[in-house]
């Protein structure tokens, strides 16, 4: 019998949304199943990022090269830097029956809803755009000009929410990430409910 692929969820949403801070708090609960994509990108590591734990940090060159080899799901020049998600790693992870949680900007969701429809695509919205500049003032990680670029940026990212099968907000991180885990749950319900009436419907032919 042919295994039951995992679900690929994909988490998206503006720059200091949230979605590390609420990706971190799923991935702390113990009933959490899924598999956590570690990304590239050529972005600098920040203090306390480790490479192959919250990134697999590239030269351009080398991230070049894996475009090259088309080694990634998709990619996207995010503020100056390249991200990219590893397809063997989703591949195979998929294919082995397990789900794949991607956490990546609103560009790197658009393409990977055109190759990938089946997907659960999430959107995190912020509960203001004031309240999204003063998290990534809070963060401390960026200079004044790339929060100002960034925050621009989510202008456009926000007219893409609609585009996602699931709005959350993050209003406080632990209900985001409830709210989360409750839609993969319901999710698989969906699938199983739709998988089992497709069997029926063969059985009777
Ligand atoms: N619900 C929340 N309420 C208040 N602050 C929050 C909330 N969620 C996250 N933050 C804070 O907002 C800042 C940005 O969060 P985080 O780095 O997780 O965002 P991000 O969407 O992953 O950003 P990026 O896309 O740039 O990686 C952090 O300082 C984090 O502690
Ligand atoms: N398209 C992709 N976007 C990604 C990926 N990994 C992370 N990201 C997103 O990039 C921005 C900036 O991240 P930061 O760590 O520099 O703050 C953020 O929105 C991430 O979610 C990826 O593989 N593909």
């Amino acid at each position: 019998m042919m295994k039951e692929k995992g679900l690929l969820i994909v988490l998206s949403g503006p720059s200091g949304v949230g979605k590390g801070t609420v990706r971190k708090e799923l991935f702390s609960q113990p009933d959490i199943t899924f598999e956590y994509s570690i990304s590239m990108t050529t972005r600098v590591p920040r203090e306390g990022e480790v490479d192959g734990v919250d990134y697999f940090f590239k030269s351009r060159e080398e991230f070049e090269k894996l475009i090259e080899q088309d080694r990634l799901l998709e990619y996207a020049e995010f503020v100056g830097n390249y991200y990219g998600t590893p397809v063997d790693y989703v591949r195979d992870t998929i294919n082995d029956g397990r789900d794949v949680f991607l956490e990546i900007e609103v560009q790197g969701a658009r393409q990977i809803r055109d190759k990938f429809p089946e997907g659960l695509f999430i959107f995190l919205a912020p509960p203001s755009l004031s309240e999204l500049e003063n998290r990534l003032i809070h963060r401390g990680t960026e200079s004044s000009h790339v929060i100002a670029n960034r925050v621009e940026t989510a202008k456009k990212e926000l007219e893409m929410m609609n585009l996602y099968d699931y709005v959350v907000e993050n209003d406080q991180v632990k209900k985001a990430s409830e709210r989360i885990k409750a839609i993969v749950v319901a999710e698989h319900l969906r699938r199983e409910r739709v998988e089992a009436r497709y069997k029926k419907m063969l059985e009777v032919k």
